[in-house]
């Protein structure tokens, strides 16, 4: 694995000499269409390294779609997808080495434990079975999965599903994580967890990229941060550019999707009326 630290062939150099990394992820001209569907219009979009990236938006705005397309899970209409600057649709190889992946609705190997499922991810990752073993052994111990080591995944819960989800996306150390909708089912003191976990891989240099609906989450975690909306990028840039003046990335999200001024309910003036 390269040093995360150090900037790759595909760095520029600044006006004062000063290298600066190359982009994690490179988006160009990205389409898909489901039907009369447009899922994702057209985004250009250039995602740092190193860093902690929510990608926001509401219900429908394109988040998942983006995130196949641009994790070679989904196949674009148009455009194309770079990371680490490796084409995703040319080099596959190359890039499934690099990245890790905690897709929505994962689907896992039902009938291995949570051990062997780590041990089978790890082999088919190329990783030599001792490291495979070491590796797997810290991962469900910091998870808090290490008493589940020998359930079947087909009896985890869901928080456990998503955990044993993200201990396989780390176990070869990616340089970059997509995490669709991390958090969700998951209890306050595991997402404290895979805070610290994702928290400490970052400051190594990796990038985590992350879809949620949930502002104060992706404030509270990410330096910076994307909203889509109508499968466009409506804002981009560090937490502060996207907040601008707004008081919370809440407000600044509700005021970029333009549902400032939305009936929150009152048209539903029968409801809570007298019975
Ligand atoms: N396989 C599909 N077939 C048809 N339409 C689809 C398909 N996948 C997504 N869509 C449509 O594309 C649009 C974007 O969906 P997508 O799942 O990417 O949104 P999202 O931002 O991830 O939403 P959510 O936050 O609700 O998960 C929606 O209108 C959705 O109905």
């Amino acid at each position: 694995m390269s040093d995360r630290n150090t900037a790759g062939s595909h760095g520029a150099v600044e006006a004062g000499g000063a290298r600066t990394a190359p982009p994690a992820v490179r988006v160009q001209g990205l389409w898909k269409r489901f039907g009369a569907q447009v899922a994702v219009a057209g985004i250009d979009l250039e995602l740092p390294a190193g860093k902690f990236i929510g990608l926001v938006g509401p219900n429908g705005a394109g988040k998942t779609t983006t995130l196949s397309m641009v994790t070679g899970l989904l196949r674009p209409d148009h455009g194309t997808v770079e990371v680490g600057g490796h084409d995703v649709w040319r080099d596959p190889v190359e890039v499934k080495a690099r990245i890790g992946v905690l897709p929505e609705g994962l689907r896992l190997f039902e009938r291995l434990s949570g051990r062997e499922l780590l041990a089978y991810t790890g082999r088919l990752r190329g990783l030599p079975g001792a490291e495979v073993d070491k590796r797997a052994d810290q991962l469900l111990e910091v998870l808090d999965l290490a008493g589940s080591r020998n359930k079947l995944v087909v009896d985890y819960s869901t928080g456990m599903r998503k955990k044993i989800g993200l201990a396989a996306a780390l176990l070869h150390n990616p340089d970059v994580l997509f995490l669709d909708e991390p958090f969700e089912g998951v209890d306050p003191v595991s997402a404290q967890t895979i805070r610290g976990v994702l928290e400490r891989y970052t400051r190594s240099g990796a990038t985590v990229v992350f879809s949620s609906h949930v502002m104060e989450l992706v404030e509270s975690l990410c330096d910076w941060v994307a909203v889509m909306a109508g499968g466009t990028i409506r804002a981009h840039g560090t937490l502060a550019e996207v907040r601008g003046k707004a008081p919370s990335l809440q407000d600044a999200f509700l005021e970029l999707v333009g549902a400032g001024g939305r009936d929150t309910g009152d048209s539903l003036d029968w409801l809570g009326g007298s019975r």
